[in-house]
C-alpha cells in the first residue's frame, strides 16, 4: 500500500488541510460537552443572583462551535473526496498505460478479465480507504485518545467504568473483525471471477446463441453470481450484527455511568453537569472505537486490493526496449531470421525450431502448413510480440531486440488473423492504420483493398458507423477493411496472417493483383492456407511441426517437398495442378 502512497504526493496540500479541519472538528466535539457542563453546573449560582447573562454568554460559545464544527466537517469531506478520485484517477491512468506496455504473455498471466476489475473495482476500494484515511483514520485515534483524556480529567472517579467499556468494546470488535476480515479478502476474486463469465458471455454471445448454450451460461453465470452474493452477504451478515450489538453495550454503558455517577454525585462531590460530561466523553470515545473497528474491517480489503494493483503496476514486461536504441540505418523491406528458435512461456514443447529465411523488396514470401505448426507465431516475432528463445530476428536489417517497439513496429503493417474493428465511422478505422492519412488516401487505400465498393453502397459511405468489434459488417468485409487500414500506412513490411479467408475467389485475386502494385518496395509475408492464394508467391516457406520442411517457389516445391505436394493435391485438381 505505501508504494502507492506515492500517488497522493500532488495532493499533499489539501490532504494537510483536511487533517487540520479534522483536528478543528475534534477539537469543537470535545468543546461541546465542557460548556455544556459549564451551564448545568452554573445553574444553581444564576439562579440564586437572577443573572442569567454567564449562562447565554456560554450557549452563543456552543452555537459558534457548532457552527464551526458544521463548516470545518463539509470541508474536510469536500477536500478528502477530491483528493481520492484525483489520487484514482492518477492510478487508473497508470494502470492503463502499464498494460498497454505489457507483452502477450503478461496479459495471459494476469488475464483480461481480472485487468478490469483490478483497473476498477480495486481501485475504487482504493479511493475509498483514502477518503477513509482522511477522515475516519485521523479522527478516530485523536477522538479516542483526547476523549480519554478529557473524561479522567472531568471525573477521575469514573475512570474505572470507562475502563470497563472500553475492554469490553474491544473484544466485540475482536470477535467481528477475525470473522469478517479473512472473507473481504476472499471477495474480489470471487468479483474476478464473474467478470470472466460475464466477459466470456458477452463475447461469445453468437456461438452461445448458435449452440443452444443459454441455460448452460445462464447456470453458470448464476452460480458466479450466487457464490459472490452469500460471501457478500456472510460477510455482511457479520457486520451488520455489530452495530446493534454496540448500540446495546452503549446503552448499557450510559445506564452504568449514570448509576454509579449518581452515587458519586451524592458520596464524592461529583457535579451533575461533570457528570453529563463524563456520559458524552464516553459516547465520543465508544465512536471512535466502532470507527477504529471499521477500519481494521475495510483495511484488509483496501490491502487486497492494493496488493492486486501492485501487481500489475510492478509486473516486469518480458519486452523491453534496448537501452541504448540501434541507430543503425534502416533498411526498407527487409525481413530475416536466423536460426531461430522459439518456445512459448510455460509451453512444454517449442513452437518453431531453427527457422531460418529471408525476404527482400518487392518480394512475395508466403507461409503454408497445417494448424498449430507455426505459422501465426512467426509474425508475432517479427512484430517482437515475443522474444526468440534462440537466434535472431531482424527487421530492414535490425535486431528486433535492439529497436524501440515503437520504431520496430511503424515498420510494419500487420492485418491478424482475427481482425478487429473499432467502434467509430469507415473512415476512422481505416486511418487507424496511419493517423494523419488525407482522405483521398483512405479512399486510395480502399479502392486497393477492394473494400470502396461496397463502402459507397453504404448509406453514409465513408461516414457509415462501424459497431464495436465490427459486427455490422460482413467477415469478408471486416478482412477487406482491415487491409484497407493496413495498406494506409504505407509500411516497408506488411504482414497477412490468414487475410484473404473470407474472400471469394474473384475478388481475392483481384485484390492481390492491386496489393502487389501497391507492395513493390516492401517485404510482404502472406500467411495462408489456401494454395490458390499463395501459389503465385516469389518464395513460399513450408512449415511442419515448428519445422521449414520446404523454402521455394511453387514449381520446385512441387519437385522437392513432399508436405507441399500433398497440400497441393488435396486442394487442387490434376488439371490444375499440371
Ligand atoms: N500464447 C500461446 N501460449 C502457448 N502456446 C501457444 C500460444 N499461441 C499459440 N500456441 C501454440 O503454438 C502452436 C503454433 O500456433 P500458431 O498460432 O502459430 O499456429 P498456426 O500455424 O498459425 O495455426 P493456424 O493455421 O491454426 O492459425 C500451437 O500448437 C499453439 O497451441
Amino acid at each position: 500500500m505505501t508504494k502507492l502512497f506515492r500517488y497522493l504526493k500532488k495532493y499533499w496540500l489539501a490532504i494537510a488541510l483536511a487533517i487540520a479541519f479534522v483536528v478543528i472538528q475534534c477539537w469543537g466535539q470535545l468543546t461541546l460537552p465542557d460548556l455544556m457542563s459549564d451551564i448545568v453546573n452554573g445553574i444553581p449560582a444564576a439562579s440564586m443572583s437572577n443573572d442569567l447573562s454567564e449562562l447565554y454568554r456560554t450557549g452563543g460559545k456552543m452555537l459558534a462551535v457548532s457552527g464551526v464544527i458544521a463548516v470545518v466537517t463539509i470541508l474536510a469531506t469536500l477536500f478528502a473526496a477530491r483528493t481520492a478520485a484525483g489520487f484514482a484517477k492518477d492510478l487508473r491512468q497508470a494502470l492503463f498505460e502499464k498494460v498497454e506496455n505489457y507483452s502477450l504473455h503478461e496479459f495471459d498471466t494476469i488475464g483480461t478479465a481480472s485487468l478490469i476489475t483490478r483497473t476498477t473495482n480495486d481501485v475504487m476500494q482504493l479511493q475509498q480507504l483514502v477518503v477513509m484515511g482522511m477522515r475516519m483514520m485521523m479522527m478516530a485515534p485523536i477522538m479516542c485518545i483526547w476523549g480519554i483524556i478529557k473524561a479522567i480529567e472531568s471525573a477521575p472517579q469514573l475512570t474505572w467504568i470507562l475502563a470497563v467499556i472500553i475492554a469490553a468494546l474491544l473484544v466485540v470488535v475482536w470477535i467481528v473483525a477475525s470473522k469478517t476480515i479473512p472473507v473481504f479478502q476472499i471477495l474480489q476474486k470471487k468479483l474476478d471471477r464473474l467478470n470472466l463469465v460475464m466477459r466470456e458471455k458477452l463475447t461469445g454471445i453468437r456461438v452461445i446463441r448458435a449452440f443452444n448454450k443459454q441455460s448452460y451460461e445462464k447456470k453458470r453465470f448464476d452460480e458466479s453470481n450466487q457464490d459472490l452474493t452469500d460471501t457478500a452477504v456472510r460477510v455482511n451478515r457479520t457486520v451488520a450484527i455489530l452495530m446493534p450489538a454496540v448500540m446495546i453495550g452503549m446503552n448499557l454503558a450510559t445506564v452504568a455511568i449514570m448509576w454509579f455517577g449518581s452515587k458519586g454525585i451524592d458520596t464524592m462531590g461529583l457535579e451533575l453537569g461533570t457528570l453529563m460530561a463524563f456520559v458524552q466523553y464516553a459516547m465520543q470515545v465508544m465512536f471512535a472505537i466502532i470507527a477504529c473497528a471499521m477500519i481494521f474491517v475495510m483495511l484488509p480489503r483496501a490491502l487486497a486490493s492494493a496488493k492486486r494493483v501492485n501487481e500489475v503496476l510492478d509486473m516486469e514486461t518480458e519486452i523491453k526496449d534496448p537501452d541504448v536504441k540501434s541507430d543503425a540505418e534502416m533498411k526498407r523491406g527487409f525481413v530475416e531470421f536466423k536460426n531461430v528458435s522459439f518456445q512459448y512461456p510455460g509451453a512444454e514443447e517449442p513452437t518453431l525450431r531453427d527457422i531460418s529465411f529471408r525476404t527482400e523488396p518487392g518480394q512475395v514470401t508466403a507461409i503454408i502448413g497445417g494448424t498449430g505448426s507455426g505459422k501465426s507465431t512467426i509474425l508475432n516475432l517479427i512484430l517482437r510480440f515475443y522474444d526468440v528463445t534462440q537466434g535472431q530476428v531482424s527487421v530492414n536489417g535490425v535486431d528486433v531486440r535492439q529497436l524501440s517497439q515503437e520504431c520496430l513496429r511503424a515498420q510494419i503493417s500487420y492485418v491478424p488473423q482475427k481482425q478487429i474493428l473499432f467502434s467509430g465511422t469507415v473512415s476512422d478505422n481505416i486511418r487507424n492504420g496511419q493517423l494523419d492519412a488525407t482522405e483521398e488516401e483512405i479512399r486510395h487505400a480502399a479502392v486497393v483493398a477492394q473494400a470502396d465498393g461496397f463502402i459507397s453502397e453504404m448509406e453514409n459511405g465513408y461516414a457509415s458507423p462501424i459497431a464495436q468489434g465490427g459486427t455490422n459488417v460482413s467477415g469478408g468485409q471486416r478482412q477487406r477493411l482491415a487491409v484497407a487500414r493496413a495498406l494506409v500506412r504505407k509500411a516497408p513490411v506488411y504482414l497477412f496472417d490468414d487475410t484473404f479467408s473470407a474472400l471469394d475467389f474473384k475478388t481475392e485475386s483481384k485484390l492481390r493483383a492491386a496489393l502487389f502494385e501497391e507492395t513493390k518496395e516492401s517485404a510482404v509475408i502472406i500467411v495462408g492456407q489456401r494454395v490458390s492464394s499463395i501459389m503465385n508467391a516469389d518464395q513460399i516457406l513450408v512449415l511442419d511441426d515448428g519445422c521449414v520442411v520446404g523454402l521455394g517457389t511453387h514449381k520446385e516445391l512441387m519437385d522437392t517437398c513432399e508436405v507441399y505436394r500433398e497440400i497441393v493435391e488435396s486442394q487442387l485438381s490434376q488439371d490444375e495442378i499440371a
